[in-house]
């Protein structure tokens, strides 16, 4: 059992960890003081917070001057320290082993490649909306009165545009499905370069990572469907 004064803990509840560390607190009524710290805003980059953790990461729990970061010692340690539940750390050795041994496993496993996926798809969604901003340039101020970017034929500045946002495609990815404008844009490069256009792309095609639905619609040749 622990001293009287809360515990003070340093956290941003859009961090996996942090939210572990919370939610044992409160489920567990060890009274503690929660410290706000906006990653967002980079609050974890102040002087101040720099000289508890160094690392600069967000869980962070002082206990009556005791410091610890980690979210894993964080929870080890509050669940011995504190009158807890036996069944949040078990006391048994074989028990408690069987708890440390996913811990252990966590950080490289579990944690690891969510976050990934988490990280990775909140890039894709800006990415895709700076695209977007692309294409409806590409749409309003180049095709705007002209059947190819640059007047009425093909130039050197159609084959850089059309082979890059050929591209995404590559990953399963047809970035052109809701642009009819820049659709018929491609129909007209393909149709002025001929087979080559088909050609330049076979590779790409063959290593298309299609979802299954998209396979199904798109046949052996992706732009032969387009
Ligand atoms: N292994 C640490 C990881 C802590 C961590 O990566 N925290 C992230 C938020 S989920 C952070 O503070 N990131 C800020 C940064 O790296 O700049 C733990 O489990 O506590």
């Amino acid at each position: 059992m622990a001293a009287g004064r809360p515990v003070q803990v340093y956290l941003d509840l859009l961090s996996q960890p942090c939210r572990a560390v919370y939610i044992l607190l409160t489920c567990t009524k060890i009274p503690h003081k929660v410290h706000a710290v906006a990653l967002r805003k980079g609050e974890h980059r102040t002087p101040e917070f720099t000289n508890m953790n160094l690392m600069q990461k967000v869980p962070v729990l002082v206990d009556s001057g005791f410091i610890l970061t980690e979210s894993d010692a964080i929870l080890k340690y509050l669940a011995t320290q504190y009158d807890v539940p036996e069944h949040w750390y078990p006391r048994q050795p074989q028990q408690r082993a069987r708890v440390d041994e996913y811990t252990a496993w966590h950080h490289t496993n579990t944690r690891a490649h969510a976050a990934k996926v988490f990280i990775l798809e909140v890039a894709l969604n800006n990415a895709l909306s700076n695209l977007k901003n692309t294409l409806d340039k590409l749409e309003t101020m180049f095709l705007r009165r002209q059947p190819f970017l640059c007047g009425d034929d093909i130039t050197v500045a159609d084959l850089l545009a059309i082979c890059e946002l050929m591209q995404p495609l590559g990953a399963g990815r047809d970035i052109l499905k809701d642009h009819p404008q820049l659709q018929r844009w491609r129909s007209r490069v393909q149709s002025a370069v001929g087979k080559s256009f088909d050609e330049a792309h076979a590779v790409l095609y063959l290593n298309i990572i299609h979802p299954p639905t998209l396979k199904n619609q798109l046949g052996s040749n992706p732009v032969g469907n387009l």
